[in-house]
């Protein structure tokens, strides 16, 4: 692993690394955020998982995250959004399918399963990884993420609910086997077999899922991707009949942008460190 950046924030550090995943079979950039409590112990970890054109930039730089971070005791921990450096064919010919898309699935479909494994690649290697190398209690893990990422964090949560005590969503992609974002991704990445499917799609988990602890998301009233990709009302009503409990906040006339995420980044952080306190 090389450190590429280092810099002091609100006490603490903002990271960024590059190393050689196995897993995806590439080498992968990502950042760290250490609150300024690492210097003294193991601090809990939440990983921010980005939405679709993303790299771990997006959300270091627009977030306003670590000022939350470091009031919490809390390190962040942003991975990239697909694998890098591969040149598959047709890998970057959509903003919403190969690179900066992955989807945070493992891919089984050709030629995507040798190196599409985002799924692994963001519960297993990386966390193991920086649990390995740097001050972190990996007994206390959050997760969250935006819109694709969003998605990712739900299912996460939802298929490792002895893994993560925490979990939000800004704007999810709550069920993408039925909107146009995640049907064009599944079924590149996974066939079209729908059974399928429904290992990654969070309102399809919901009916299984062992995961009974508060899930908070926020989405905004004027996201111009409300109706026809997000459609937060299919996780409440699947959520509801499972019994897990879930808010959706719907913000008024907020967007899909940094914007919303920066306005309500403390409450996120906030539900976060009161469940990954002591
Ligand atoms: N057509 C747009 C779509 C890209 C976009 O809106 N990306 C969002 C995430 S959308 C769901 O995963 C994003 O976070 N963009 C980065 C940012 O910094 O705002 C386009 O290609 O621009």
């Amino acid at each position: 692993m090389e450190r590429l950046k280092r810099h002091v924030c609100f006490g603490g550090v903002q990271e960024v690394h590059r190393h050689r995943s196995a897993v995806l079979g590439c080498a992968m950039e990502f950042a760290l955020y250490l609150p300024p409590q690492a210097a003294r112990g193991p601090v809990p970890l939440v990983t921010y998982l980005s939405g679709l054109t993303c790299t771990w930039e997006n959300a270091t730089t627009k977030a306003g995250a670590q000022r939350y971070a470091a009031e919490h005791g809390l390190a962040l921990l942003f991975p990239d959004t697909s694998p890098r450096g591969l040149d598959l064919p047709g890998e970057h010919e959509r903003y919403d399918f190969g690179s900066g898309a992955g989807f945070y699935v493992d891919a089984t479909a050709e030629p995507w399963s040798a190196n599409y494994r985002m799924f692994s690649y963001v519960t297993e290697e990386l966390p193991a990884l920086v649990g390995g190398a740097f001050p972190l209690d990996m007994a206390r893990q959050g997760i969250m993420g935006h819109s694709m990422g969003g998605h990712g964090a739900l299912v996460s949560a939802f298929r490792h609910p002895d893994r993560y005590r925490s979990v939000s969503a800004f704007s999810p992609i709550v069920a993408p086997s039925q909107v146009p974002w995640g049907r064009n991704a599944f079924t590149g990445y996974l066939g079209p077999d729908e059974a399928a499917w429904a290992a990654y799609d969070a309102t399809a988990l919901a009916a299984s899922t062992a995961w009974r602890k508060p899930v908070l998301v926020d989405q905004g009233t004027g996201d111009e991707f409300l109706a026809g990709q997000l459609r937060p009302e299919l996780l409440e009503a699947a959520c509801a009949t499972a019994g897990i409990p879930l808010t959706v906040r719907r913000q008024d006339g907020y967007d899909h942008s940094y914007y919303f995420i920066a306005s309500f980044m403390g409450d996120h952080l906030a539900h976060h460190a009161a469940a990954l306190r002591g």
